[in-house]
């Protein structure tokens, strides 16, 4: 399936971090926020890059972009050593942080484009052809004469995806390019990354806290936990790893305020009023539980809740290294 476009060989990196810690009084830290990592991705390829907070996704793409140094340890993408030759490298990729814009706030949208293929040195036509493509299917027709800061945060992340890609990048890394996103523009975003991985091959790392966005786009997910590569394979592999004992959670609306519901192969593990949460295997069928709740109780609404990554990677990360009952 194509050549190896990144490459990591035993990557670290560590933060030199001071702290005060009283009056003329500082502490030094390290913090080792990637530790040997090692992995490669092939051209053509979508990864989900998934970990818990503080588990060093952003530094990673941080290092593959060139914007950090590794502190020991070898990376390349396309042949390139990114913190060496970052502009080089600036020319075939693309990036996305979803809690941060690459658009100029106060400008229209088309106008950070103007800007973007000037700093790209991107030709007419090709720009032409880019951003018509972009437009068509982010539906961005209406919102190019906007300000920036005038814009939806799923309209402005429609914004910088197509700002990301306008110069025809092999690799787009993207950074949480879902978080605060409505269901709507979710699903536009996914549909987009999973047309322009299919139909121009272009290699996708994706990092998200969203479930849904690695099942829907990649086959291939990677867990990181403290810097380290916990798990690289398909994610019915990790539901089976860490996920087995993982459990979805169902809402339920009651009419009225009740003591926790005693059903059967499911808990209650919180009550909220007239509210309450129960917790059941996620590889069963919520639909029996439905109707066991709904023949004895005055059910008005419920909602299923998947186990979020955070909660599987959990499980898994203590399942690796448990000792506790
Ligand atoms: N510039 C920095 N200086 C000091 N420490 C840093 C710096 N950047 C990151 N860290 C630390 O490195 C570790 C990894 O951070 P990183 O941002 O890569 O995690 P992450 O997996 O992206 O987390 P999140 O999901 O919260 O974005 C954390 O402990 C963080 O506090």
């Amino acid at each position: 399936m194509g050549d190896e476009f990144i490459r990591l060989d035993e990557v670290e990196k560590v933060f030199d971090v001071r702290r005060k810690t009283g009056f003329m009084r500082r502490e030094r830290r390290e913090v080792r926020a990637v530790d040997s990592l090692s992995f490669s991705v092939r051209r053509g390829e979508m990864v989900g890059y998934i970990g818990p907070n503080g588990a060093g996704k952003s530094t990673t793409i941080k290092m593959l972009t060139g914007i950090l140094t590794p502190s020991g340890g070898r990376v390349r993408v396309a042949g390139i050593d990114p913190s060496r030759e970052r502009a080089r490298l600036a020319q075939r990729m693309g990036v996305v942080f979803g809690q941060r814009t690459t658009l100029w706030w106060d400008l229209p949208l088309i106008d950070s484009y103007r800007l973007m293929r000037r700093m790209y040195r991107i030709e007419e036509r090709r720009y032409e052809e880019n951003l018509a493509r972009c437009v068509e299917l982010l539906e961005l027709g209406d919102l190019l004469d906007a300000p920036v800061r005038q814009l939806s945060l799923g309209q402005r992340m429609r914004g910088d995806i197509a700002a990301a890609l306008l110069h025809d990048p092999e690799v787009l890394y993207l950074d949480e390019p879902t978080i605060g996103l409505d269901v709507v523009s979710k699903v536009k975003v996914r549909g987009f990354l999973r047309d322009l991985n299919a139909e121009h091959g272009t290699t996708v790392l994706l990092t998200t806290h969203d479930l849904t966005d690695i099942e829907q786009l990649c086959r291939r997910v990677m867990v990181i936990d403290h810097g380290k590569l916990m798990y690289d394979g398909e994610l019915e592999g990790l539901h089976a790893t860490g996920g087995a004992a993982a459990e979805r959670t169902l809402v339920v609306d009651l009419e009225r305020e009740l003591p926790p519901l005693d059903v059967e192969f499911a808990r209650v593990v919180k009550v909220e009023g007239a509210r309450q949460w129960l917790a059941f295997p996620a590889g069963q069928s919520a639909a029996p539980l439905v109707a066991r709740i709904a023949e004895r109780y005055p059910m008005v609404d419920l909602s299923v809740r998947e186990p979020d990554i955070e909660a599987v990677i959990a499980r898994m990360y203590a399942r690796d290294t448990s000792v506790a009952p």
